[in-house]
């Protein structure tokens, strides 16, 4: 079946809008989990969600996929992929295990955003992609976003908040500084400022062109 771009984009924002009314209930589904009112994290939420169309060609065996990371911008990953396989997500034993597609389940990742907001009680999902060799794969990860004005000290107090309120084991509780993120530097005024250096500085034709003197700044600034 081919689509005409119009049809193409109302459609994808029929997916997004659908995937962020879905992202919302479960978020406030992972806070009752955590022993929270189920709106403690909504006033953490951002209205720029992004879905990302991939395709991994076939490719000699052990190519790169997508190499071992965690989703950095944001709060959940919702990676839906087509029955190839290949994603894989690393274990508390540090083996990876696979996370194939079962119909009628979705697979989510939490992201490093959300390790921050819940002080490092609810970590991130370290996974990769295993590239095929016999067929090409697809697959549409829906990202749900933290809000763009969201501060360092704000996430702190959020943070300190929730490892006191969330009965887990005291050393399973970290602090938000201690959860590693580009995004928590203190050299930014909020989050959508590190989101702004973090494309700046990882697409510098485009950088320079557009964001010359933030280009130049961001590349003299170390993160601490
Ligand atoms: O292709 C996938 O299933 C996951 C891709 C991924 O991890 C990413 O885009 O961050
Ligand atoms: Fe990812």
């Amino acid at each position: 079946m081919s689509l005409g771009a119009k049809e193409v984009k109302a459609l994808v924002e029929e997916y997004m809008s659908a995937s962020a009314k879905l992202s919302n209930q479960f978020l406030q589904s992972v806070a009752e989990c955590l022993s929270l009112p189920p709106t403690t994290f909504d006033t953490y939420r951002g209205g720029m969600d992004r879905l990302k169309f991939i395709k991994y060609p076939p490719s000699p065996a052990d190519s790169q996929g997508v190499g071992p990371h965690k989703d950095s911008t944001g709060l959940f990953t919702f990676p839906s992929q087509d029955n190839t396989g290949g994603l894989q997500v690393l274990n508390k034993g540090g083996e990876w295990i696979d996370a194939p597609p079962i119909e009628g389940s979705l697979v989510v990742n939490i992201q490093q955003g959300f390790e921050a907001i819940t002080g490092g009680v609810c970590a991130a999902t370290t996974h990769r992609v295993i590239a095929p060799t016999s067929t090409t794969r697809y697959s549409i990860p829906f990202f749900m976003v933290v809000r763009l004005d969201l501060t360092l000290s704000q996430l702190r107090e959020s943070a300190k908040h929730i490892v006191e309120r969330v009965p887990v084991s005291d050393n399973t509780r970290k602090r938000a500084e201690d959860v590693p993120s580009d995004f928590l530097s203190e050299i930014f005024s909020c989050f959508g400022e590190a989101y702004l250096r973090n494309r700046v500085i990882s697409h510098p034709d485009v950088g320079k062109r557009w964001y010359p003197e933030l280009y130049e700044r961001y590349s003299r600034e170390v993160l601490k």
